[in-house]
């Protein structure tokens, strides 16, 4: 067996998977992306194939691999990062998924949510889980999975997030787990013990058999099986992927944060051992969770604006409604105009998420003329997901202890120039870009490379970081603050559509 010299971690996100290998240095040195299929059986449904995110696991793995031209033998341990919320249940005796996973974008359980708020279950709720009621989470997904699939044998099902069913695949039906910050995205976690919470499983209906061990996030998880990738690799860190892009980035201070944008936009703040309770429906949320000195669980926590679709509009524009070719030409449409031409959009694909939760929110442009051209349309999405960056920043900032004074960014969409200037102009301090964009799988990396010693302490990421560039506000930026009280109007008149049309 050779000399372990490399760190494998999977990210296996909403519009991809992804493997990326790390030498000791921090350097990639192989890595391989492939892209996942969306599912939208009915407007406002989303859903994957469990089945084809192990196998693009396992082709992402095996491709960095065999890029980095390195034995597997030689790999010291493997992370796994994922999207969060999206669950899905499985037969353990066929390892074959009973449905398709539901994604955490999907609307399908609103009105089961919208009755338990008008209930009042909300404040319960949130003391227990730390989350707002909203289909987004996965407590309802997994209450429609087991009411709508015909003849469940409960004593062969399992349930999980997408890192219970590839870490059960990945150790060949060994290990049914996941761990703390992945589990308080659930909404059957209690956030204060760290455990599968009674009342909150009785009131979704949640048997407790089926669901995986909550372990903590930086520790044992279990061994690869051979077969997948030719040798027995350590599975030593899990974490939802925000909370693996907050660990990239170093936010272990409180009130240091990050904003990744990915498919949708997630700001999030370390708060450290104090569990935060936000006065403007923002999340409370583990961030990640190890077995201390003495043996105690020692548990860290977060505050999360999760907006729902933010790169996701820009799939919209080149999937949906065919406007773009490719993502990266948003950008000079956007430029090719000197402004909005007074077109708002309102990013409200899958409901609004903080700070108005509002799961009958609809997508919609406002202010069309004749004037009106793609170009326009291109600028008010990219416009769009920083206004609703900004709106979650005012809440945070009045949240936390310091005022952000810098913002650090993340993901796919943050590669556009466009976007991330005109986010600095509308929240006036300077907005980062790593050179590194790919935070998350970085994160996860580090994290499973401190467990077994490869990297000391999380101090060797934070010296190696670069940032390739800085976005300082405009000297002329007032047309930025005045667009943003506009699209605000915009966001109220989008809310409550679907009560009000009784449309799908
Ligand atoms: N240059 C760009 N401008 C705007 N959006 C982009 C750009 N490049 C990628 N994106 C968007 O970023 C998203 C992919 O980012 P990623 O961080 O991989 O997301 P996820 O982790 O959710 O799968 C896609 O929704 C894509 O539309
Ligand atoms: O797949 P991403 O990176 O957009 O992240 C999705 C989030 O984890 C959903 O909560």
């Amino acid at each position: 067996m050779g000399d372990p010299k490399y760190i494998l971690a999977l990210d296996l996100g909403t519009t991809g998977n992804r493997a990326f290998l790390f030498d000791r240095n921090g350097q990639v040195v192989g890595k391989a992306y492939k892209e996942l299929r969306q599912y939208y059986p009915q407007p406002g449904w989303l859903e994957h194939d469990p089945l084809e995110i192990w196998q693009a696991t396992c082709w992402v793995a095996k491709t960095a691999i065999e890029k980095a031209n390195i034995n597997s033998s030689e790999i010291a341990a493997l992370g796994l990062t994922v999207q969060r919320e999206t669950c899905l249940l499985w037969n353990q005796n066929t390892g074959e998924p009973l449905h398709r996973a539901i994604v955490w974008q999907d609307r399908r359980t609103a009105s089961e949510c919208e009755d338990l708020r008008t209930q009042g279950y909300g404040p319960e709720i949130y003391h227990r889980s730390g989350l707002v009621i909203d289909a987004y989470f996965s407590a309802s997904k997994l209450a429609w999975l087991l009411k709508n699939i015909p003849d469940i044998d409960y004593k062969s099902t399992l349930a999980g997030t997408i890192d219970s069913w590839i870490l059960w695949k990945l150790t060949n039906g060994k290990v049914h787990g996941t761990d703390h910050s992945n589990a308080s995205r659930t909404m059957l976690m209690n956030l204060e013990n760290c455990q599968w919470d009674e009342t909150l499983l009785d009131l979704f209906q949640i048997p407790t058999d089926i669901l995986p061990t909550i372990k903590p996030s930086f520790g044992e998880f279990g061994v690869t099986d051979p077969k997948i990738l030719g040798t027995a690799i350590p599975i030593t860190a899990i974490l939802g992927d925000q909370q693996a892009a907050l660990f990239g980035h170093c936010c272990c201070r409180p009130g240091l944060m990050k904003c990744t944008y990915g498919t949708g936009s997630f700001l999030v703040a370390y708060t450290g051992k104090d569990i935060v309770r936000s006065q403007n429906q923002l999340l409370s949320t583990v961030a990640w969770s190890q077995i201390n000195q003495n043996s105690n669980l020692d548990v860290s926590y977060a505050l999360e604006g999760s907006m729902f679709t933010s790169g996701a509009c820009i799939q919209w524009l080149r999937d949906g409604i065919k406007l773009i070719e490719n993502a990266v030409e948003t950008e000079s449409m956007a430029t090719r105009v000197k402004n909005n031409g007074g077109l708002y959009f309102v990013p409200a694909l899958s409901g609004l998420g903080a700070p108005h939760w509002d799961m009958s929110a609809r997508g919609s442009f406002f202010g069309i003329t004749a004037g009106i051209t793609s170009e326009h349309m291109v600028r008010a999405v990219l416009e769009a997901i920083a206004y609703q960056v900004k709106e979650v920043v005012q809440i945070i900032d009045t949240a936390s202890i310091n005022p952000i004074k810098v913002l650090t960014v993340d993901g796919g969409a943050c590669q556009n120039n466009f976007l991330m200037q005109f986010q600095a102009d509308l929240l006036q301090i300077p907005v980062e870009r790593p050179m590194m964009c790919d935070i998350t799988v970085q994160g996860i990396a580090f994290a499973a490379g401190i467990v077994v010693g490869f990297w000391e302490k999380i101090e060797t990421l934070r010296e190696g970081r670069v940032i390739e560039r800085v976005f300082k506000p405009s000297k002329d930026c007032n047309h930025a603050q005045a667009n943003f009280k506009t699209w605000l109007r915009a966001v109220e008149r989008s809310k409550h559509w679907l009560i009000e049309t009784h449309t799908p």
